[in-house]
């Protein structure tokens, strides 16, 4: 019990549940939220409570819980003498309150929450990642204004994954080359269910939705964006580069067909949204958030489910994976608890964002091997106009695949390319699609590893 505050009273018997631990001093908490992460905090906190006195000489006590809407029933117990209440001020202006959780989302009266508490020399815990992906740097400020104040947000990337920790800890004496993986588990949810479970896309989302996986707005999961949030903060700490999250190169999976899981089965893999940030050279750093095509061999082929998957190449470390649950209740709250409980050990964060190796550059472009889907009406010439418009755009193609046609109007075929640039690829999309046989939009994502095109040519 070395970590009990001195001058304590503390009885300690043979047993520990009959521990008297009464005097201890408590952290009170005021929770913004009491949804799916919420509700699991909570009920960890209730279920723990005495170990947490051990383990840090605090009692923690939840004693106040705001929604928006203090009438509806919760899925969890509410403590004893807890009060839950719509009115944010009623957390805020007390000053009994000295550690505020935000779990209740969004970016607006969010940030207000998290602000006004930080302002008030509360400690804030939040897994809004929206948030700081928007307002990092003012956040920052803000922090630097407020001393006292402790701000932790391990669950705001990959849920239940030590990634935050990790990268403001683990790399000190190392440099990042390259963070790419699965930062979303709605999306990774629904395209195993998809791909493996025969799921339509609707039900694929709506069964994410209902385990806690989904925003509460999906767009953000199945858009990208929800993932293009995660990799800005994981960029700042792996690069220190602050990057507007909207100038990142994002695509979400809603484009993504049937079609395209057959041929990424006929080419020997599978489809992950994956988000990847690489050093281009010592000054700049590339990075998109995309639907990507994944051999059976890669370690993210067999991560399913809302299981996350990251992999840091690194000079020293050279390749470290951290693999998870990255969504759901307890994973979540779990991450969250872990702040909790070293801000009541008085454990001081490191560096909250990585200040070094700002003045880096962001360049939205990158090479890749890409996967081109074209939708088609049958006509002649389709293949002499496709090398044509790549061979105008430097568009080398590796291999042309294609199901026999069984409808004369609704047809498809795939190209991969060698190794491209992004531009060029979007530059012959954009003419293939002004051509009479072209059915709709074209698709296209990176092939992951680019070696893929050598081994597949030996
Ligand atoms: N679910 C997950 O797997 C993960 C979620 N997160 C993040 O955690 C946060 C919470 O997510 P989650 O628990 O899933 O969301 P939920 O939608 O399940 O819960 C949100 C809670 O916040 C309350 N709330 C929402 N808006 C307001 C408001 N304006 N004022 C007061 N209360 C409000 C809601 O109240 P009421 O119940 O009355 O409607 C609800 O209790 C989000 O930032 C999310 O991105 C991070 C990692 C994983
Ligand atoms: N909707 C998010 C929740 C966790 O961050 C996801 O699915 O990853």
């Amino acid at each position: 019990f070395t970590s009990l505050p001195q001058n304590r009273a503390f009885t300690a018997t043979s047993s520990k549940s009959s521990l008297s631990m009464a005097d201890l001093p408590v952290r009170k908490l005021g929770i913004f939220g009491g949804g799916t992460v919420g509700g699991g905090i909570v009920e960890i906190i209730q279920k723990k409570q005495d170990y947490f006195k051990e383990l840090t000489g605090h009692g923690i006590e939840v004693a106040k819980i705001c929604v928006r809407d203090a009438s509806k029933k919760r899925d969890f117990d509410v403590p004893s003498g807890c009060i839950v209440t719509e009115n944010y001020d009623d957390i805020l202006d007390d000053d009994s309150i000295d550690m505020v959780v935000e779990v209740m989302g969004g970016t607006t009266d969010a940030k207000d929450v998290v602000f006004k508490a930080l302002s008030k020399g509360k400690d804030v815990v939040t897994a809004n990642k929206a948030l700081i992906a928007k307002d990092l740097p003012e956040i920052e400020e803000k922090l630097e204004q407020c001393p006292g104040a402790e701000f932790r947000y391990e669950a705001a990337v990959c849920g239940g994954i030590p990634i935050i920790r990790s990268m403001q800890s683990d790399f000190p004496g190392d440099d990042i080359d390259m963070l790419s993986g699965i930062i979303n588990g709605c999306t990774n949810f629904m395209l195993t269910s998809m791909d493996k479970g025969g799921k339509s896309y609707d039900e694929a989302l709506a069964e994410a939705s209902a385990l806690g996986y989904a925003e509460a707005d999906p767009t953000l999961d199945v858009g990208g964006f929800d993932a293009r949030s995660k990799l800005r903060i994981l960029m700042r700490l792996a690069f220190g580069i602050d990057v507007d999250e909207e100038d990142i190169a994002c695509r979400g999976i809603t484009e993504l067909s049937k079609l395209d899981f057959d041929y990424a089965k006929m080419m020997g893999g599978t489809i992950k949204l994956v988000g990847v940030a690489k050093k281009v050279d010592e000054e700049s750093v590339a990075a998109f958030v995309s639907p990507c095509y994944v051999t059976s061999d890669d370690s993210l082929s067999s991560v399913n489910g809302a299981t996350n998957a990251v992999e840091v190449i690194s000079s020293n470390l050279q390749s470290s994976t951290y693999i998870g649950q990255g969504a759901g209740r307890y994973p979540t709250a779990n991450s969250c608890i872990n702040d909790i409980v070293a801000l009541a050990k008085g454990d001081k964060a490191p560096m909250p964002f990585n200040p070094f190796g700002k003045g880096k550059k962001f360049v939205n472009s990158y090479d890749s091997v890409f996967y081109i889907r074209l939708s088609y009406t049958d006509a002649l010439g389709i293949t002499r106009q496709c090398g044509e418009i790549c061979e105008k755009h430097g568009v080398s193609i590796h291999s042309i695949l294609q199901n026999p046609v069984t409808s004369k109007t609704d047809a498809a075929f795939v190209l991969v390319t060698e190794k491209v640039p992004l531009d060029s690829v979007k530059k012959a999309a954009s003419d293939f699609e002004e051509l009479d046989w072209c059915n709709g939009p074209v698709f296209y994502m990176p092939v992951l590893r680019e070696d893929w095109v050598e081994a597949m040519s030996v």
